[in-house]
């Protein structure tokens, strides 16, 4: 009988991995597949591992296959192509998962998806991958640009922006990181209840968890119970990465000061800001999609952060309703290729090039040029952005501050306590790494100060 897409877990994963084939988003999708299925929790926590394993290593994953197979792997059909990934996923990484049952499960679903012409095929390559698996030659460490391709799973364009960054040995372990899951941080929100009340509250709940090693408001669960987490409805937290926490503090931000956050949605940072200025400074915060503005008022409403005022607007015009050097504080949290979240978004791997980097690094320099006019002499503008690639970090604050001498950089690790000294460059800019700094993801910022 032919299973819905919605009651076997494998077939749940294939149509998801299709979707993003197409260009959907996949924690978009497994939200939308899964709200719809009757699929247990356990079977929901495998489609999940599989669709965010299997493009996460998607490269190790083609370059393993490649071995036993007789074609090249781009002539194959796509359809054939997704059900030997979904099947060699879980024999080599998935322990749990007895070969037999991992080859069974995928030469029943192509019957299933009517592909009997391959079947043989598939069954062909998978048997002979399991049998031939521990002498597949992977690239050594030491043939880094080969090694983060096919056992980091990365595009070349990617490795080059990771060793333009790193030296190499630093390139491999950043690698390493981005092709493993991310850790699930919480921001406490501090408006609501502390770190400590918290993690004793999570400890009841049958959740293991421990304090963040350089953000103060965040917890790392090690171990999720059963339960819910607890205090979502009453707003104790919010899911946040260590990294991102760290940016509503590098703002500098106080209560009574005028604060935008310029490109805001979700609104992580927006309520950050309400929280640490205690609800006491006024908050204007904007984004493109009215619909992403309106995941602000939700947030604000949940977390109890009052400050805020939300509203629609593209910044790749001048926000001409706000006055003029009238902010103390500005963040500008901008769009960007997010390689330093790939582990949180794995699909960006593949559906990203050097192309999209420049033409995002435009986008954020326009949005940095008709924001600037807004900051008030001897304010502050942060730019902060969750990848490393140089063209969407130093290079924006180079070019900004060669055309704009009103502003200087800052030297943030000057300004922090000594805890947070490893997270900033020579120059005083953010950036952590989940291989340098406690797993956390990859950030940049830097702050611009207005002469007077
Ligand atoms: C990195 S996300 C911001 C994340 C947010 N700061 C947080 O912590 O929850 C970048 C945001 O910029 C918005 N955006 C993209 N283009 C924009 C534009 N032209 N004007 C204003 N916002 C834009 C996107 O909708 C997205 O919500």
């Amino acid at each position: 009988m032919t299973s819905r897409p919605t009651d076997s877990p494998r077939r749940a994963v294939y149509e998801i991995l299709q979707r993003v084939a197409d260009g959907a988003f996949a924690d978009v999708m497994l939200d939308t597949i899964l709200s719809r299925s009757k699929l247990e929790a356990r079977d929901r926590r495998l489609v999940t591992e599989l669709v965010y394993g299997i493009l996460r290593l998607q490269g190790r994953i083609d370059f393993a296959l490649a071995q036993f197979c007789n074609q090249p792997l781009q002539r194959l059909q796509p359809e054939v192509l997704w059900l030997l990934r979904l099947g060699t996923y879980q024999l080599l990484e998935l322990d749990r998962v007895p070969a037999h049952a991992a080859v069974n499960s995928t030469v029943e679903l192509a019957r299933e998806l009517h592909l009997e012409q391959a079947v043989g095929f598939i069954n062909g390559v998978l048997r002979s991958l399991d049998r031939g698996k521990a002498s597949i030659p992977w690239p050594a460490p030491e043939k880094i640009k080969l090694y983060l391709q096919h056992v980091c799973s990365q595009p070349a364009w990617l490795s080059k922006e990771i060793m333009r960054q790193l030296p190499n040995v630093e390139a491999r372990a950043l690698g390493e990181s981005l092709a493993g899951p991310p850790p699930l941080t919480l921001r406490v929100n501090s408006l609501k209840t502390s770190p400590e009340d918290f993690l004793h509250a999570l400890g009841e709940a049958g959740h293991q968890a421990h304090l963040s090693t350089f953000a103060p408001e965040g917890v790392t669960i090690d171990r999720r119970g059963e339960k819910p987490l607890p205090g979502d409805a009453q707003g104790w937290y919010q899911v946040q990465d260590e990294a991102s926490i760290l940016i509503a503090h590098l703002l500098d931000a106080h209560p009574e000061q005028r604060i935008l956050d310029a490109c805001a949605a979700p609104g992580g940072k927006t309520t950050h800001l309400a929280a640490v200025t205690e609800n006491q400074s006024e908050i204007v915060a904007l984004d493109k999609y009215p619909r992403r503005v309106e995941m602000i008022q939700q947030g604000a409403l949940r977390l109890g952060c009052s400050s805020i005022t939300a509203k629609q607007w593209d910044l790749t015009e001048p926000a001409d309703f706000l006055e003029t050097q009238s902010f103390d504080r500005i963040l500008l949290d901008a769009p960007c290729s997010g390689l330093g979240v790939l582990r949180r978004n794995p699909e960006g791997r593949w559906n990203k090039s050097s192309v999209n980097l420049r033409e995002l690094a435009a986008l954020q320099r326009q949005i940095l040029e008709n924001i600037a006019p807004l900051v008030k002499p001897e304010g502050k503008l942060l730019y902060s952005v969750c990848t490393f690639s140089h063209g969407e970090t130093d290079a924006i604050i180079d070019g900004f501050l060669a055309d704009h001498p009103e502003f200087v950089l800052e030297n943030l690790q000057q300004q922090v306590s000594p805890d947070w000294a490893d997270l900033f460059t020579a120059r005083g800019t953010l950036r952590s790494y989940p291989h340098r700094h406690s797993n956390m993801d990859a950030f940049f910022a830097a702050r611009l100060h207005r002469r007077s």
